[in-house]
């Protein structure tokens, strides 16, 4: 097992990844500080993983909830149903929601923690990569609007995090490269040399190899950790983060939140702002092509699917990292460098958005 802490002051909480660890209750029991406990999940995870963690339940009092399965349902009037299950369980402020299951449940189920009496305490049980690696830490909560991906969300941390890896072995294909997206994220915007690393293990990680797979996700961690820690609520560095994500945000909100994974979104976008840097001068554009050779070895898309470019274009009007109704992009100067951008023209941003 693998364990690090996301360092906060007070509200410090750790990360623990391993395989086993949903069945390990005494290592998540400790961050429950309450008699009242919801678990949160979805009708795929539920069937698979429920059992272990009411098993570890035992005297409290305790509630399930599963939700539809779907990037379509993580919605106002889904957290609805979250809030409603909190009452029906007399849950006071010291209750604790287990959000079980992807970066669907967990943005979802940390939003309705984030609001329920102001906030309650919640838990990450991520079970898909991408939530492994990214989502399940750092305390972004929040749901879409049909106007915007996340556009209603509040900074909220978790307790604790709970990676329980042999979770990763019923994921379908599809998602797992989705998750090596934000994966390659991390390389890209800070670390060539994790870059480099990934490049040298497409195979292993193809392959799910358990020791590379480990390593992947503990780097990822610490990186998303460092940053947390020094930025929590986005104020400069956390930002780059987003890399990728203006554009991937517009491209799952234009074709129907569900259509392209998030994952696969987040390749394109990273793609287009690479280019888009490549073309401003910003970046050189061979290291463009690299990053996207690396994420077509694992198998993500790296080209927009067909969408109207001006729609794209006024999605991306609405991303919160605009100031002053300027589009404040997170650019590129080149493998493991990312940078802010305050004022991008629309007219490159056409140029890469125009169809090929
Ligand atoms: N808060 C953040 O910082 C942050 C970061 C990245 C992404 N996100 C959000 O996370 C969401 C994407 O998360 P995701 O990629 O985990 O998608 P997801 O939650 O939809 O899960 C992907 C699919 O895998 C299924 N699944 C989950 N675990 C499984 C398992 N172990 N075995 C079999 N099936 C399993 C789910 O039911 C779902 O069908 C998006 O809404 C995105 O905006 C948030
Ligand atoms: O944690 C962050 O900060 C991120 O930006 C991580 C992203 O991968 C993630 O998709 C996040 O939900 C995007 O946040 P948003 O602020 O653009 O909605
Ligand atoms: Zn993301």
């Amino acid at each position: 097992m693998i364990s690090l802490d996301v360092a906060l002051g007070e509200r410090t909480y750790p990360i623990h990844v391993g395989a086993g660890l949903l069945a390990d209750a005494n290592r998540w029991r400790t961050a429950i500080r309450g008699r009242h406990v919801l678990v949160v999940s979805n009708d795929t995870v539920a069937p698979l993983y429920l059992a272990q963690v009411e098993a570890g339940l035992g005297e409290y009092r305790h509630a399930n909830l599963v939700l539809p399965d779907g990037e379509a349902h993580k919605t106002l009037a889904t957290s609805a149903r979250v809030f409603e299950a909190l009452a029906a369980l007399g849950a006071n402020r010291d209750a604790t929601i287990l959000a079980l299951g992807g970066g669907v449940i967990g943005d979802l189920a940390g939003f309705a923690a984030a609001c329920w009496m102001r906030g309650i305490d919640f838990v990450q049980m991520p079970t898909t990569l991408l939530a492994m690696v990214d989502s399940s830490v750092g305390g972004k909560t929040g749901v879409n609007l049909p106007a915007g991906k996340n556009l209603v969300g509040a900074f909220h941390q978790p307790r604790a995090v709970i990676a329980d890896t042999t979770t990763l072995a019923t994921l379908p294909e599809r998602e797992y490269r989705a998750g090596l997206a934000e994966v390659v994220k991390y390389g890209a915007i800070g670390d060539a040399a994790f870059f480099d690393w990934l490049e040298r293990h497409v195979d292993g990680l193809d392959a799910r190899d358990e020791a590379i797979l480990a390593e992947a996700i503990a780097a990822s961690c610490r990186h998303k950790a460092g940053v947390v820690a020094r930025d929590e609520h986005e104020q400069g560095e956390r930002a780059l983060l987003n890399f990728g994500h203006t554009f991937g945000h517009a491209l799952e909100t234009a074709t129907g939140y569900g259509t392209l994974l998030h994952g696969e979104a987040v390749a394109i976008g990273m793609v287009l702002a690479a280019r888009l840097s490549a073309d401003l001068g910003r970046a050189p554009r061979e290291d463009a092509r690299r990053l996207a050779r690396l994420l077509a070895a694992f198998g993500l898309p790296t080209a927009a699917p067909p969408a109207d470019p001006g729609r794209l274009l006024s999605l991306m009007q609405l991303d919160k990292k605009n100031l002053g109704g300027r589009l404040r992009l997170i650019l590129w100067r080149g493998i493991g460098a990312a940078e802010i951008v305050p004022d991008v023209e629309a007219d490159a941003i056409r140029g890469v958005l125009a169809p090929a």
